[in-house]
């Protein structure tokens, strides 16, 4: 296995027609489909990375910003954007293409942390991530701010360190009542 590795040695591009087998009644294709291609994706670009079988350990996160609809082609496309030891972040940006006029819709990204484990389900160091450009950098630097960031919100609201009345004040803006 080499040390390091560039992204481009395991960028993966998939694409597929949207049928209406995976669409609601309106004709948009669930959620829950595009996520499943997502991980799918995610999953084989982690693979070709650390050249071992990988699990998801957790995606971060994801915002349906337009829906898809039954005929549009979607074209995801996923590369490495940060290591750990065991771990890699896996950006997966999904696009949709109107077959009929051409244009093309940025539906969502992503980010799946990948880990790669042996055969006997231990997890296993990958290789480094050569940055060859700017924007390899870049995406390398806002993943460390994005885990620093998702370690925060862990901890903020740990049930042990959750204090009630700390909230109370923000819980009177909201359409609830408490009846603990
Ligand atoms: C094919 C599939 O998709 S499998 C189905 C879905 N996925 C699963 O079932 C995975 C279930 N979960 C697990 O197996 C484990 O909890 C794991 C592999 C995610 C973590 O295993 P642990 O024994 O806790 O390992 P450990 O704490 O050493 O973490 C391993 C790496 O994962 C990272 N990690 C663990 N949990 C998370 C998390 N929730 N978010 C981001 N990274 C995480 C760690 O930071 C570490 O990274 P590093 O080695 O690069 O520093």
């Amino acid at each position: 296995m080499k040390k390091y590795k560039a992204g481009k040695e395991s960028r993966v591009v998939i694409s597929e027609l949207m049928l209406p087998s995976h669409s609601n009644f309106s004709g948009k294709i669930h959620g829950g489909y595009i996520l499943s291609l997502m991980d799918q994706i995610a999953f084989a670009c982690g693979s070709k990375h650390s050249e071992a079988y990988c699990v998801t350990a957790s995606v971060d996160k994801v915002d349906f910003r337009k829906p898809i609809e039954v005929g549009e082609l979607v074209t995801m496309k996923a590369s490495i954007n940060h290591v750990g030891t065991t771990s890699m972040v896996v950006g997966v940006r999904v696009e949709a293409e109107n077959i009929m006029t051409g244009k093309v819709k940025h539906c969502n990204s992503s980010y799946f942390t990948m880990v790669a484990k042996n055969d006997e389900g231990k997890s296993i160091t990958v290789p480094g991530l050569i940055l060859e450009n700017e924007t390899a950098v870049r995406r390398f630097v806002r993943s460390i701010i994005r885990k620093e960031d998702a370690s925060a919100r862990r901890d903020r609201f740990k049930a042990s360190e959750f204090r009630l009345e700390d909230h109370i004040q923000l819980l009177k803006e909201y359409n609830i009542q408490l009846a603990l």
